[in-house]
């Protein structure tokens, strides 16, 4: 997330929200700062079990984005960076983009500047493509970054998903030099042709029309011709050494000279560096407005790369059989992951399939339910004031008209059949946060025969199937 309007923003050096290395985070363990934005710190983290020796999963990032002492305005800012994160990690899965395996809201009464901090637990990248331009990108790797990105793009845009803050910061890289596309607190939902996002990003890769987008109710209006005009400033970048292709000493005087650009008053001026074949696609890229820019769209982009390559064998930079192969596989996974695929890629980049169907009448599996309020914990007297509800709907409000008459107590033991990753938020009195809820069996003779509890109320995570998305009860 990026805000052109915050100067002074704090460094970790001199934070006291900053986490030492040995800090438990929820169930992880701080080994390193990796670095900081303006509203966050980012940390390598280890599963706290795997210092008692088990094989959990490797190292992760843990994004920590406190919200004490912050005014009204921007605690909601980064609450709603936050659901924007989880929203898009928890439904649009694939390899090229950075993948989330949990977000929750840290509890540290002992930490005031980290009490109520939310922390995203992101898959780990080793660096990103803003330190390999730094570092100078070496000429073999060019075409294949460029063809990653392209292909994160194409499968974000083809799940109905705006970016909105295309940058080489935000492009991170796996072990291999893998793309992954990351910092989802602006990315949206299309509605329609358009999505909104609140009148933040970074002006550097902010397309023409952005500069004079009226900011309504919902926010500025983009589509996904945005991320493509900001992937045409990047692809200028990664073979120029990282100059832009408008000049000026800041970036608001960059934005002046793409003005002047997109009213015809001055050429697209690109670095004598870029090669012709790519200095094409950027220009392409770069259209001054959105009618022109739209057909090139980032599936089709990837497939001119695809073949550039085939027709050149060395057109990226890369001519060996193995890179032209490894830019076959990116159409193809493009190809796969389109919209009808979306859900089945989605699972697919997770790591899992979508599951054996669920099969009702059968449960998979069972949870105890927990009730935060310790209070409530020490008595066995069920009483009223301490039950809790069951949801009707768990992509509703969780509120009084959308629970069941059926009620539940600590310490209850239900049947699970399912899970569903991506329902409604729900945060409980101990400040813990989730999107996952689990279908329960309701005693035989209820009315429904099933209904959902939100996973903040229990502590157990059974390996469940993924319950189809609900649509009867909406
Ligand atoms: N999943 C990750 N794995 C490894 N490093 C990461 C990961 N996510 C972010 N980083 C790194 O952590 C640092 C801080 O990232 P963060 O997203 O907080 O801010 P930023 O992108 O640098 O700035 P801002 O988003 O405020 O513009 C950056 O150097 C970024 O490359």
């Amino acid at each position: 997330m990026t805000s052109p309007d915050r100067p002074g923003a704090p460094t970790a050096s001199d934070r006291t929200d900053v986490l030492a290395a040995g800090s438990e985070v929820g169930d992880w363990v701080v080994t390193r700062l990796i670095g900081s934005g303006g509203w966050s710190t980012v940390y390598a983290a280890r599963p706290a079990d795997a210092a008692a020796g088990s094989s959990g999963p490797a190292e992760v990032a843990l994004k920590v984005m406190p919200t004490a002492g912050l005014a009204p305005r921007q605690a909601r800012r980064i609450m709603e960076s936050a659901r924007r994160e989880v929203d898009l990690g928890s439904r649009v899965g694939h390899p090229r983009l950075i993948g989330l395996r949990e977000s929750f809201v840290l509890t540290a009464p002992d930490r005031p500047a980290l009490d109520g901090a939310i922390v995203l637990v992101m898959e780990r990248a080793v660096g990103s493509l803003r330190e390999l331009i730094d570092a100078g990108v070496p000429e073999a790797d060019r075409g294949p970054l460029i063809a990653g990105i392209c292909e994160g793009l194409a499968h974000l845009h083809g799940s109905g998903w705006v970016h909105a803050d295309l940058k080489p910061e935000n492009v991170l890289l796996g072990e291999d030099r893998s793309v992954k596309l990351s910092d989802f607190g602006l990315a949206t939902e299309l509605t329609g042709t358009h999505g909104y996002v609140p009148p933040m990003g970074t002006l550097d890769y902010l397309p023409p029309e952005r500069w004079r987008a009226p900011l309504g109710e919902l926010g500025v209006r983009v589509r996904p011709s945005a991320d493509i005009w900001a992937l045409g400033i990047v692809i200028h970048e990664v073979f120029s050494a990282g100059g832009s292709p408008f000049s000026g000493a800041t970036p608001v005087a960059r934005g002046a000279a793409v003005q002047e650009y997109a009213q015809g008053r001055a050429p697209l001026r690109m670095d004598h560096t870029v090669p012709p074949f790519w200095r094409a696609l950027a220009a392409d890229c770069l259209a001054p407005n959105h009618a022109a820019r739209a057909p090139h769209t980032a599936e089709s982009l990837l497939a001119r790369i695809a073949a550039h390559q085939d027709a050149t064998g060395a057109g990226t930079g890369a001519g060996s059989g193995r890179r032209r192969g490894r830019a076959r596989t990116a159409v193809l996974a493009t190809a796969l992951c389109g919209v009808a695929a979306a859900a089945l890629c989605s699972d697919a980049a997770r790591g899992g399939s979508s599951g054996p169907p669920v099969r009702v009448g059968a449960p998979a599996g069972t949870v105890r339910v927990f009730n935060a309020e310790r209070s409530c914990r020490e008595r066995a007297d069920r009483a009223a004031g301490c039950s809790l509800g069951l949801a009707v709907d768990p992509l509703r409000a969780y509120t009084a008209d959308n629970v069941v008459p059926t009620r539940v107590w600590h310490d209850d033991v239900l049947a699970a059949d399912c899970e569903l990753p991506d329902g409604q938020p729900i945060i409980d009195e101990e400040a813990r946060w989730s999107t996952r809820w689990f279908r329960v069996r309701l005693p035989a003779g209820s009315a429904p025969p099933t209904a959902w509890l939100p996973a903040v109320r229990t502590k157990d995570r059974p390996a469940l199937p993924r319950c189809p998305r609900p649509t009867a009860a909406r």
